[in-house]
C-alpha cells in the first residue's frame, strides 16, 4: 500500500526528545518494512544509549511541572490526545496496517481500543485519592497522600504498538509521572505518530518521549540502569521480562510486567457449541493469531470434540489470508521471518508426532511471512505445541474427559495470563472460573479485553494490572503523614 495519509505530518522518523525531533547523533537509520510485501516503507533515526540519556534527563526535567499540575489540567491535555487520536483514526490505522500487516478493520479497531486507554485515565487522573487514618492518639491526625512514582520508562511489543504504549503513557501522565518509551524496532511509525498526537495536544516538552532503535539492549541497559527511571512497564515475552526484572533489581526499580501467555480454551460437553466457535473464531485468529491472550490451546470433551470440530473447520476454512488493506482480508501476514518458522517449526512437530490437519498446516502461497489457518487434531499435551506460545493463526485441539482432566491441564503451564471456557451449567461455571490459575477468564466469551477491567497474568504471565481503576495505582506512590503535637 503506497502510505496515503489524509494528515502526511503524522508519519515521523525521527526520536522525539524535549518536545523535539531529532536524528540519531550517529546519524543511522534503520529500515521499517510491510510484513506483507517486505518492502520497506520507511527509514527512521536508529537512536541508541545516548538519545536515550537525553530523554531520561528531558523527562526528569519536565516531571517538575507536570506533576506540579492539577490533576484537572492534566486530565484536559490528556482528553486533547484522546480527541486527536480518534480524530486520525483513520491514518493510525493506515500505519498500524503498513508496519505490523494486520487487517485494516482490525487496526482501526485497536486505535480506538488504545485511545479508550487515554480516554479512561484523562477520567481517572482526578480520582486520585489518599486516606485519613483513624489516629491511635489524641495528639496525632494520620493520613496518607499519593504521588506520582517519578520518571517512567515504558518497552512495548510490536503486536499492538498503538494499544500497548497507550495503556501505560496514559495512566503514567494521568498520575503526574513523565515517560520515555521504547516501541519495538518492528513497529515504530505508529509509536512516533502518537507523541505527535501528543505534542499536538500540548502535553508538554519533556512528558512524554519516544526512542526507537535497533540496539533494544543499549537502549533498555540505560532505562533499567539509570537511578533517575523509577518505574518500568514492560510488555513482551516472558524471557524478556524475566531479563529486564533482574536489571531493574540493581536500582529497586518498581515494575510491571505484561509477558506471554498460553491460553486454554476449554469447550465442555454443556457448551452452546455455536458460541463456542464464535468464541474460538474471535480469540484464536485476531490478529493471525498474534495476541497474548490468544486460545493457545483449544480443551475439548471427548463427547462434543467432532462436532466442535466440523463446525470450526467450516469457518477457518472461509478464511481470506491477504494483505491487510484488502477488503475481506481475514488473517495477514506474521511479523518476521523468525515468527514464521516457529509456527511452522510447531505445527511440523505436532504433525510428525500423528497430529492431523484438519485444517491448513503449512505455510501460506499468499507470501514469504503468510502462514494458513490451521486447526489440528489429535494433539497430545506432550508435544510442544501444547507448552509453547504459538503466536500464529493455529489452532490445536486436545481431548479431555472430565472437568478435573480439563482444569488440571488447563493449569499445566508456567503461564497465567488469560484462559476461556465455554459451559451451561451455573454450579460448573463457578467451579471451573475458580479453578483456573490466570488473571483474567473469558466465560462464554472468546473477547475478553476492555479499559474498564483489570488486564494482566499471573504466574510467569506477568505482575500488575493495567486499565481499570487498578491501572494508575502502578504509577502512584502512596506517602504516609503522622502529624503529632495537636493538642
Ligand atoms: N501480557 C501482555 O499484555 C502482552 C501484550 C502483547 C504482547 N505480549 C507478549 O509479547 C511477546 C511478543 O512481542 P515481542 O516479540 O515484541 O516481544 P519481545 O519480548 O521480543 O519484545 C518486546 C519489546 O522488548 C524489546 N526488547 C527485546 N529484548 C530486549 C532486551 N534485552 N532489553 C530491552 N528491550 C528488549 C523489544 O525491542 C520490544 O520493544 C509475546 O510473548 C506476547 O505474549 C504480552
Ligand atoms: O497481545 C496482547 C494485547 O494485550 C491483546 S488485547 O488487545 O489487549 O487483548
Amino acid at each position: 500500500m503506497l502510505l496515503k495519509l489524509n494528515d502526511p505530518l503524522l508519519l515521523k522518523t525521527q526520536a522525539y526528545i524535549d518536545g523535539q525531533w531529532v536524528n540519531a547523533a550517529s546519524a543511522k537509520v534503520f529500515a521499517v518494512t510491510n510484513p506483507a510485501n517486505g518492502l520497506k516503507i520507511i527509514d527512521v533515526a536508529d537512536v541508541g544509549a545516548r538519545e536515550t540519556k537525553q530523554a531520561i534527563a528531558a523527562a526528569e526535567k519536565a516531571l517538575v511541572s507536570w506533576r506540579a499540575k492539577t490533576a484537572k489540567e492534566r486530565s484536559q491535555l490528556l482528553r486533547n490526545w484522546f480527541d486527536l487520536t480518534v480524530q486520525h483514526k483513520d491514518d493510525l490505522a493506515r500505519l498500524m496496517t503498513l508496519e505490523q500487516g494486520k487487517p485494516l478493520n482490525e487496526a482501526l479497531g485497536e486505535v480506538m481500543y488504545g485511545a479508550s486507554f487515554i480516554e479512561w485515565f484523562a477520567e481517572e487522573a482526578k480520582r486520585v485519592y489518599g486516606d485519613v487514618i483513624p489516629a491511635t492518639g489524641g495528639d496525632k491526625r494520620l493520613l496518607t497522600i499519593k504521588q506520582p512514582v517519578g520518571v517512567v520508562a515504558a518497552i512495548t511489543p510490536w503486536n499492538f504498538p498503538i494499544a500497548m504504549i497507550t495503556r501505560k503513557a496514559a495512566p503514567a501522565l494521568a498520575a503526574g509521572c513523565t515517560i520515555v518509551i521504547k516501541p519495538s524496532e518492528e513497529t515504530p511509525l505508529c509509536a512516533l505518530a502518537l507523541a505527535e498526537l501528543a505534542h499536538r495536544a500540548g502535553i508538554p516538552a519533556g512528558v512524554l518521549n519516544v526512542v526507537a532503535g535497533k540496539d533494544a539492549v543499549a537502549i533498555g541497559g540505560e532505562l533499567t540502569s539509570s537511578t533517575v527511571v523509577r518505574k518500568l512497564s514492560f510488555t513482551g515475552s516472558t524471557p524478556v521480562g524475566k531479563k529486564l526484572i533482574a536489571q531493574c533489581a540493581q536500582t529497586v526499580k518498581r515494575t510491571s510486567m505484561e509477558l506471554g501467555g498460553n491460553a486454554p480454551f476449554i469447550v465442555f460437553d454443556d457448551a452452546d457449541l455455536d458460541a463456542a466457535v464464535e468464541g474460538a473464531l474471535a480469540s484464536k485468529y485476531r490478529n493471525a493469531g498474534q495476541t497474548c491472550v490468544c486460545a493457545n490451546r483449544i480443551l475439548v470433551q471427548d463427547s462434543v470434540y467432532d462436532a466442535f470440530a466440523a463446525k470450526l473447520a467450516a469457518r477457518v476454512d472461509a478464511f481470506k489470508v491477504g494483505e491487510g488493506t484488502i477488503p475481506g482480508v481475514h488473517i495477514g501476514p506474521l511479523i518476521n521471518k523468525s515468527a514464521v518458522e516457529k509456527v511452522d517449526h510447531l505445527v511440523s512437530s505436532a504433525l510428525k508426532g500423528g497430529a492431523k490437519a484438519l485444517v491448513g498446516g503449512k505455510r501460506s502461497a499468499q507470501g514469504e511471512l503468510f502462514y494458513s489457518p490451521t486447526i489440528l487434531t489429535g494433539v497430545t499435551a506432550d508435544m510442544a505445541i501444547f507448552n509453547e506460545e504459538i503466536f500464529g493463526p493455529v489452532a490445536p485441539l486436545f481431548r479431555f474427559k472430565t472437568e478435573e482432566e480439563a482444569i488440571a491441564m488447563a493449569n499445566a503451564t508456567p503461564y497465567g495470563l488469560a484462559a476461556y471456557f465455554f459451559a451451561g451449567d451455573l454450579a460448573r461455571i463457578w467451579r471451573v472460573s475458580e479453578g483456573l490459575e490466570y488473571g483474567m477468564v473469558g466465560i462464554n466469551e472468546g473477547l475478553i479485553s476492555t479499559e474498564v477491567a483489570p488486564f494482566g497474568g499471573v504466574k510467569e504471565s506477568g505482575t500488575g494490572r493495567e486499565g481499570s481503576k487498578y491501572g494508575i495505582d502502578e504509577y502512584l506512590e502512596i506517602k504516609y503523614l503522622c502529624m503529632g503535637g495537636i493538642r
